[in-house]
């Protein structure tokens, strides 16, 4: 086939498959208004939703970044490269105690190991069979493969689940007892690879170490900035629950995001916190994601270019008596064409051990002096414990917590 051709080709494909997506998202909404749920009017079987396999082109990481580099709505902070030294824990302390999220530069993991894994993502979500996704799920390890609108971020929308699909991985050296001399006590569990992804087990690896590592600077950023050891927190952070998210939203049409009726559709990720101590959270050139920065107002966190967006979870909220923050975050339907493809994102989440307690720490005056403006009222925090299910932040562990979590926003796994 010529050159020509080919491009012909392709072109048709996409046309094809964007319509084929379009028609089934617009039969769907349709339901909707008829019959008042998503959850409802999903076809029995999810597959309809997936781009054709084999034909779907992957991410290309040359594509447009308008976005980019606009004026960032929250700090851009430097993790520290050759010649800066000075602590991170003085920087993050105002973003930490405001809304919690921050931009993280010089973290460390080049653009190039970036693009990487984000096609290894999109070579596993457009091609991967679905016999192969579904025999990689594992709900009770929280490991593997989660299907479109598995999971609900925000159970008490009258939306639905989100209109995502995902893989969680566990640090796969770590689940062997490989390279990191891990307790095995904390080790987390081993887990199944599709072929896709376990024909790049190595990179993916390494990437899962260096996010653990920017994680473990990151706790004792933290620890610092409340004038604690370095270590006050990293020791209870072996790496056991945390996972790397691969995150693919599929393309879907643009929405009024003012208009009414966007509220009863579903959304690409409810509103939710996170529910460990941080998240990393790696996106590339479709924006979406916006933080509650006061009560329904939303802010978009666009993608930034070299850094990562970091927040705060729940975990961290209980330990510092709320004086951190684990703020509501959602992932809205596409606004404008170039939001109208597929999304693709990852996420780290560090979690605390099973075993660790969240006992509110007291802040010292003088932190609690700093922080004045910023500082939450004892009744917030108690209201906003008990609105993620928690009466006593200081009888809960690591573990429990974020069971109930992962227990609230999943239903069960299709047989
Ligand atoms: O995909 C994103 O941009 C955000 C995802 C997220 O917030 C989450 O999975 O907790
Ligand atoms: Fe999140």
């Amino acid at each position: 086939m010529s050159s020509s051709g080919r491009l012909e080709g392709v072109i048709w494909c996409r046309l094809f498959r964007r319509a084929n997506q379009r028609a089934v998202l617009l039969r769907i909404h349709a339901q909707i208004k008829t019959q008042g749920s998503l959850r409802h009017a999903l076809p029995a079987r999810r597959s309809k939703f997936r781009p054709t396999p084999r034909k779907a082109p992957l991410y290309d990481p040359e594509q447009a970044t308008a976005d980019m580099d606009a004026t960032p709505p929250v700090p851009i902070i430097s993790l520290g490269g050759e010649g800066d030294e000075s602590p991170l824990g003085p920087k993050i302390l105002d973003a930490v105690v405001q809304t919690g999220f921050f931009y993280l530069a010089d973290h460390g993991i080049t653009p190039q190991e970036i693009d990487l894994l984000f096609s290894q993502s999109a070579e596993f979500f457009l091609h991967e069979p679905e016999a192969e996704r579904v025999r990689c799920q594992d709900r009770n390890n929280n490991t593997g493969y989660t299907a479109m609108q598995q999971e609900q971020l925000d159970p008490t929308s009258r939306a639905g689940g989100d209109l995502k699909e995902s893989f969680y991985l566990a640090g796969l050296s770590r689940a062997e007892g490989g390279s990191s001399s891990v307790d095995p006590q904390y080790r987390p569990p081993s887990q199944m690879l599709p072929p896709t992804l376990a024909q790049h087990r190595e990179a993916i690896s390494t990437f899962i170490e260096k996010c653990k590592g920017i994680c473990d600077a990151v706790l004792a950023g933290f620890a610092e900035a409340i004038d604690l050891p370095s270590n006050f927190f990293t020791d209870s952070h072996h790496g056991q629950h945390d996972r790397l998210r691969l995150i693919h939203y599929p393309p879907t049409p643009i929405v009024d995001p003012d208009a009414e009726s966007t509220l009863a559709t579903s959304i690409r990720a409810g509103s939710h916190s996170d529910y460990g101590s941080c998240t990393l959270l790696f996106q590339k050139d479709v924006g979406g994601l916006q933080v509650e920065t006061k009560p329904q107002q939303w802010v978009d966190i666009p993608p930034q270019k070299g850094c990562i967006v970091v927040n705060v979870g729940d975990a961290m909220e209980f330990w510092s008596a709320g004086l951190f923050r684990s703020t509501q975050h959602r992932v809205v339907l596409p606004r404008s064409a170039s939001e109208s493809g597929s999304r693709f994102s990852v996420a780290y989440f560090c979690q605390p051990d099973e075993d660790a307690r969240l006992v509110p720490l007291d802040i010292s005056d003088n932190i609690r002096e700093k922080c004045r403006g910023d500082l939450m009222a004892r009744d917030e925090f108690q209201r906003r414990c008990a609105a993620k299910g928690v009466s006593n932040a200081a009888e809960l562990t690591g573990g429990q917590h974020l069971r109930a979590r992962l227990t609230a926003s999943y239903r069960p796994t299709r047989s």
